[in-house]
């Protein structure tokens, strides 16, 4: 009896109180945040785990790289960064949550990042979670991503390379001149990945970004890794399309970049009679062979997405992996000077892909710039399947996300010796021997893993191949400021800025 008295007046009480009804709601929450999502025994920064809004904040910083290094550093491998967020740096998890057989699915960090049209969710198959369909739709666009599609291209990238070479000659005719290069480099794969694409240069390099697709990724990339923390709140932001237009403004690359792809397909669509499977193809126009072979294997809206995917996935990604190669192997002089001494005695103009891509020394400084400069450094966010998993000796519930951020992975001591140093020659089998080189590409987690691995590596490598050793061949570089160091924001990817240097021309 004395107890219900007692309740009786706590009730009492708080209904007089009612203004303390939303603080105790919320603490509530915040302590079920903390203590009833099962992940009670993980380690990690305390206050991350009552809510999610010190993680978006710390994206929105554009340092997250750092963090969650920090994080692991002190708290090992598996570490709660959210109430229901694990992040995992440990390469024998790696097929636990993206392999071939992987019941994990993209998770909901993933959701600012789809596209919409009148029809509804554009399926792109780098934001898809529906398993069925993703796997169908990256059959049907296998052989466009392939090695002898690929090979098909390079001539595409000779006509942007020589637009480069132009401006450079320019720009070299003055060797006291700082030449932004981070930008020639970001234009030249936007150019060049489109050029691929739809069979047209953007022209960036001559004419500027005046279809704002740059701007466009620049304010919405940071948009997407921050709402992705909260993915709830993207309906109300630029899942709305009267927010979208208050946030974006005219940035919406699409209708501009929309008209000129589908005049090309238009284009192509009458001349594919002319055209066979031995090419010279566009990536485009090789879907458009798929779909007269197979009319049910590929949409019109599908052969549009995976050709306009191409140039999210693939500009940013290809370009902030040139800037490092350059960045770093001119701030190690040795460096430069090897790979120079290895492209001049082994290379001449025009370069071809088949021949750069044996020289060993300049995989090895590829290699090397993706580890140590992963361009999408962030974690790939994976939620666990129904039934739960097992992940590093701990059993996580389902529906909790969990992933691997490939910044931290990389930095591994126990894989990859001085870890935060530029050292290309780790990547050379005589230096570094079979073993220890094997459990580093096990290791190697810049272009993903599983069924989302990155369609376009094969087309990133071809453009990236051919494209140093011919600069190199061409021009002798210098940073312009050599103690100044680059600066770079982490969002969804992470592109530098402040690459200067000066030019010299050999040839
Ligand atoms: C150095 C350059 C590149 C890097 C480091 C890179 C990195 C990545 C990563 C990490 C993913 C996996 C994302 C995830 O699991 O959530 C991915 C997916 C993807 N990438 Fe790349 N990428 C590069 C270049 C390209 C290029 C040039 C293209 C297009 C020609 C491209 C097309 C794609 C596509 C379509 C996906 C989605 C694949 C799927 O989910 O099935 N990427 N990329």
């Amino acid at each position: 009896m004395a107890i219900v008295a007692t309740i009786g007046h706590v009730a009492r009480d708080f209904v007089g109180k009612w203004y303390l009804v939303i603080p105790v709601c919320v603490c509530l929450y915040f302590l079920r945040n903390r203590y009833g999502r099962g992940l009670r025994r993980i380690p990690g920064p305390f206050l991350q785990s009552f809510s999610m809004i010190p993680r978006a904040w710390q994206v929105w910083q554009g340092n997250i790289h750092q963090r969650d290094l920090e994080y692991h550093q002190k708290y090992g491998k598996l570490v709660r960064i959210g109430p229901r967020l694990l992040s995992l740096s440990d390469v024998d998890e790696i097929n636990t949550v993206y392999g071939i057989t992987t019941k994990f699915y993209k998770s909901s960090f993933y959701d600012p990042s789809t596209p919409y049209d009148e029809e509804g969710i554009v399926p792109d198959p780098f934001i898809l979670k529906d398993k069925m369909m993703h796997s169908r739709m990256k059959r049907n666009a296998a052989n466009a991503y392939s090695l002898s599609s690929v090979l098909q291209l390079e001539a595409y990238v000779d006509e942007v390379e020589e637009k480069l070479f132009k401006l450079l000659d320019r720009e070299a005719e003055n060797p006291e001149n700082v030449v932004a290069f981070d930008h020639y480099l970001h234009a030249f794969a936007m150019d060049t990945i489109f050029m691929i694409s739809f069979g047209k240069s953007l022209n960036i390099l001559e004419n500027g970004d005046e279809h704002k697709v740059m701007a466009c990724f620049d304010t919405i990339m940071p948009y997407m890794a921050t709402i992705g923390q909260m993915p709830w709140l993207h309906k109300f932001l630029v899942g709305n399309s009267f927010m979208a237009k208050l946030i974006l403004g005219d940035m919406t690359f699409e209708t501009g970049l929309m008209k000129i792809a589908s005049s090309q397909v238009e284009g192509f669509k009458k001349n594919l009679d002319q055209r066979s499977e031995e090419g010279p193809c566009t990536f485009t126009e090789r879907l458009l062979l798929n779909q007269k072979s197979n009319p049910d294997s590929i949409t019109e809206r599908e052969l549009i997405t995976h050709a306009l995917g191409n140039i999210t996935a693939g500009g940013d990604t290809t370009s902030i992996t040139l800037r490092s190669i350059f960045y770093f192997s001119l701030r190690n002089k040795e460096s430069y000077h090897r790979l120079c001494h290895e492209v001049r005695s082994n290379c001449s103009l025009p370069v071809a892909y088949s021949s750069a891509q044996k020289l060993p020394y300049l995989n090895a400084v590829i290699k090397e710039a993706l580890r140590l400069h992963p361009p999408m450094p962030i974690m790939l966010g994976r939620t666990v399947p129904k039934g739960g998993a097992e992940i590093c000796g701990h059993y996580i519930r389902e529906g909790t996300e969990v992933g691997i951020p490939s910044y931290v992975l990389h930095r591994d001591p126990a894989i990859f010796t001085d870890p935060g140093a530029w050292k290309p020659e780790r990547w050379l089998e005589t230096e570094t021997g079979k073993d220890r080189l094997a459990s580093m590409n096990r290791a190697f987690f810049a272009f993903g893993a599983g069924p989302h691995t990155c369609s376009g590596r094969h087309i990133s490598m071809m453009e990236i191949v051919k494209l140093v050793p011919s600069l190199l061949l061409k021009y002798d570089f210098e940073l312009a400021f050599p103690t100044r160091p680059w600066t770079f924001r982490v969002s969804m990817l992470a592109p530098q800025k402040g690459v200067n240097v000066t030019i010299k021309k050999r040839v």
